[in-house]
């Protein structure tokens, strides 16, 4: 079958009309058998793939990190220092976060996603900085390769931003981002510790309770030809930690060592990513991970990421108490808000956007 005809609503083309909304899901339902070429590319998947078995993604309870027993609390840290030093993320277990509250969420994404577009056209959204957005690919304006994918992004912290569709959405979401900003503020006190700082310092450095909390979900559905094409490219977040969950159908991938290691979070675990701004903040010592996600041909993934982040008016550099001659400042500071228009405006590119701010030294 030749390549279909196809556009995908473009996050900055205002010429494209909102009546021409086409999500993925759709695409994906009307039978083709080929993707259309603006998906394809034959060196999407040129690194080697390999199981969890063979490099495992550390798991990190969360309940020994919060410990009182400093015994149990010391360990625990120095583990997590080392997971954030060697790998850039890892799986977070006993968080305290009710499954049942995980699973509203995820009904509530799939009602969101399982709206016709032309329901979800009021939502489209067509700048980096509307507070509710959604659309597919990630920048049809500027990357060379579109992502097999549909998303909904909301701004849902400070202010707080989000579809009033599916019914009970709203609630659910507000609810689940107090708790995942809770689990932040915790992980980022254990993120001072194992670097020997102030039990606060990056809380303080960053103001969490101030700070950006972006809800994005994203919808991969069945793809005819998931070997040339991707969920979404290789790239690192920009925020300070992404906490995300899916549907039961595995597709994040991990870059560690030069190979891409397959994500398979145990039952109700959190999977958290290091993200561009505890790379800037810790002075390069904890580096955000680049990660990326796959398709298959007959599931359908979702996934639910919360990115957590500073203020959009912070101006984020690296921790004094992390600068020192033998470790000179990495990165020049820049405005959150700033930043993330670079981030969110350019093609996702592993981590094209913190080479824009890096020092030479
Ligand atoms: O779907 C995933 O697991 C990853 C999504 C992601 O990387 C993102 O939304 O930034
Ligand atoms: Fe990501």
């Amino acid at each position: 079958m030749a390549a279909a005809p196809f556009s995908i609503a473009s996050d900055f083309d205002s010429s494209i009309q909102a009546t021409n909304l086409t999500s993925i899901k759709t695409l994906s339902k009307s039978g083709l058998t080929t993707i259309p070429s603006s998906f394809a590319s034959n060196n999407l998947h040129d690194l080697v793939v390999v199981d969890p078995s063979e490099a495992e993604i550390p798991i990190i309870d969360f309940s020994l990190l919060t410990s009182s027993n400093i015994e149990e609390k010391c360990k625990a840290i120095k583990d997590f220092g080392k997971a954030l030093e060697e790998w850039g993320c890892f799986m977070l277990i006993n968080h305290g976060i009710p499954e049942s509250l995980i699973n509203s969420m995820m009904e509530g994404i799939k009602g969101f996603f399982d709206m016709s577009d032309e329901e979800k056209r009021e939502f489209q959204g067509k700048n980096v900085f509307d507070t509710i957005r959604c659309g597919s690919s990630f920048n049809t304006a500027t990357e060379k390769v579109n992502c097999w994918r549909d998303f909904l992004k909301a701004f849902v912290h400070p202010e707080f931003h989000c579809p009033h569709k599916p019914a009970g959405f709203r609630e659910t979401t507000l609810n689940y981002l107090g708790k995942i900003r809770e689990v932040t503020k915790e992980l980022l006190k254990g993120v001072s510790e194992s670097l020997g700082l102030e039990v606060n310092y990056i809380n303080k450095a960053v103001n969490v309770d101030s700070g950006l909390q972006i809800l994005a979900a994203n919808l991969y559905p069945p793809c005819p030809q998931p070997e040339l094409a991707v969920g979404i490219h290789p790239h690192s977040d920009h925020g300070l930690l992404t906490v995300l969950f899916e549907n039961g159908i595995s597709g994040l991938q991990i870059l560690h060592n030069g190979k891409w290691v397959k994500v398979h979070a145990p039952h109700n675990a959190l999977m958290v990513n290091t993200a561009d701004q505890l790379e800037i903040v810790t002075n390069g010592k904890y580096k955000s991970n680049i990660h990326r996600a796959v398709l298959y041909s007959n599931a359908t993934r979702i996934s639910v990421a919360i990115a957590n982040g500073p203020s959009f008016e912070d101006i984020v550099s690296p921790a004094p108490d992390l600068v020192n001659e033998s470790q000179p400042q990495a990165y020049r500071a820049i405005t959150y808000r700033e930043y993330f228009r670079i981030h969110q405006s350019n093609a996702l590119d592993k981590k094209s956007a913190l080479d824009t701010i890096r020092i030479q030294n």
